[in-house]
């Protein structure tokens, strides 16, 4: 696709219909872990505008732990995993409180998600998570999610929101991201380094990435910093989707498409959600090494992956669970769903279809993994 000019983007944004915006703890909160009424009330007017004007609006936001260490007693973020979900169960409530009071406020209904990565794995699950989200816009009220913190341990868990938020954006289909945070926009190294500049337009966010010197998070609230944002940047421009970054002040603006912040292009058309879905955030479980042929037949791109093609299974997951599908000498080839549990996949290597039917029986006589669960890497 040719590369879009800024006001293309800017326009983009500024026309979309569903459109996903993500907010950071630090724009939301006092450094004491405490909510701060006053931020969260005006992103809500300049979302409640979007939403009353037409727009179907989700908002992913950040918070729980920075709203609710305050009234446990914490000076300050708690490291420890049980404090931090002890945080976030308290936290949760006083910012969905604060939401629907807000949102009630134009007459707009919120609804809360609360997602763990597992649930970003599992197909069955991202499905329901796609039609409750559907759903909700079709109803005209206001999805409001985060990550379920307090069921998300250090192991397991996206930490901060801003590659969550890439992925609600596939799953709704959104025209636009908006990625707000504590700083204007994104700058040629950390702000806080005397060289750095304002970015105002990013073509090509790949290209990008290797020229920017991207740092950890600014404030004693926030997590990924801005290296976890230009990731969610990257998987929105790849996946189609235009996307801004900017402080919260600016989210009014942002969404009207005026330049401020950066925006970022996107530079794929569109693809299927649940391919991207697979791609980005399946985590996979496990190996099959593809033989020489099968890792051809996987390169060229239509291909399902057939037992007779695998040497060798590793790893344990379920039928559902995403896996890397390997060549001989170690190379990822592509990532996909398996369709048999791993304890059953040692029996059928090495056999085709035929034989699979012939010793093992009718449901057995499926690829390992379907070509419409499988995206190359
Ligand atoms: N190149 C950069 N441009 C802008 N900000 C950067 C850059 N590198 C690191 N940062 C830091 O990223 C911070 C935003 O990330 P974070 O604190 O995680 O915010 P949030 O809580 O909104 O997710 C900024 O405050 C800034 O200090
Ligand atoms: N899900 C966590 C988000 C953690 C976090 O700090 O995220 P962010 O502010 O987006 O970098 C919470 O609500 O506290």
């Amino acid at each position: 696709m040719n590369t879009p000019s800024q006001a293309q983007v800017r326009r983009a944004i500024a026309e979309a219909q569903t459109i996903v915006v993500k907010v950071g703890s630090s724009s939301l909160t006092e450094p004491s872990g405490h909510l701060d009424p006053e931020r969260l009330n005006a992103l809500v007017a300049a979302l409640a505008r979007v939403r009353l004007m037409g727009g179907r609006v989700v908002l992913v936001s950040s918070g729980a732990i920075a709203a609710g260490f305050g009234s446990l007693g914490f000076d300050a973020r708690p490291t420890d995993v049980a404090d931090q979900q002890a945080c976030a169960a308290v936290g949760q409530g006083l910012l969905m409180a604060q939401y629907e009071a807000a949102f009630a406020r134009y007459g707009l209904r919120v609804g809360q998600i609360l997602i763990t990565v597992s649930d970003t794995i599992a197909p069955q699950q991202y499905r329901n998570v796609r039609r409750t989200l559907e759903r909700l816009l079709d109803l005209g009220a206001v999805p409001i999610i985060n990550e379920n913190d307090s069921l998300a341990s250090n192991e397991i868990r996206f930490g901060d929101n801003d590659r969550l938020s890439a992925l609600i954006a596939n799953i709704v289909v959104a025209d636009a991201l908006v990625l707000l945070t504590d700083v204007d926009a994104l700058y040629t190294a950390p702000p806080s380094e005397p060289e750095s500049k304002r970015i105002a337009y990013v073509p090509n966010v790949e290209d990008a990435l290797e020229k920017v010197q991207v740092g950890g998070t600014g404030s004693n609230v926030g997590t990924g910093g801005m290296v976890t944002k230009m990731e969610a940047a990257r998987v929105a421009a790849v996946s189609g989707i235009p996307s801004v970054l900017t402080c919260a002040a600016n989210a009014g603006p942002a969404m009207m498409g005026d330049p401020v912040g950066t925006a970022f292009a996107p530079i794929h058309d569109r693809g299927s959600s649940r391919r991207l879905w697979i791609g980005f955030a399946a985590h996979p479980f496990g190996t099959l090494v593809a033989d020489a042929g099968a890792a051809k037949a996987v390169r060229g791109g239509a291909a399902s992956l057939l037992a007779a093609g695998v040497l060798e299974v590793r790893g344990e997951f379920a039928a559902g669970d995403a896996v890397w599908i390997d060549d001989e000498a170690g190379n990822h080839l592509a990532k996909g769903l398996a369709g048999f549990d791993s304890e059953e996949i040692p029996q059928m290597l090495g056999r085709n279809t035929a034989q699979l039917k012939r010793f093992l029986g009718e449901e057995y006589a499926h690829p390992l993994v379907h070509r419409d669960n499988l995206v190359l890497v």
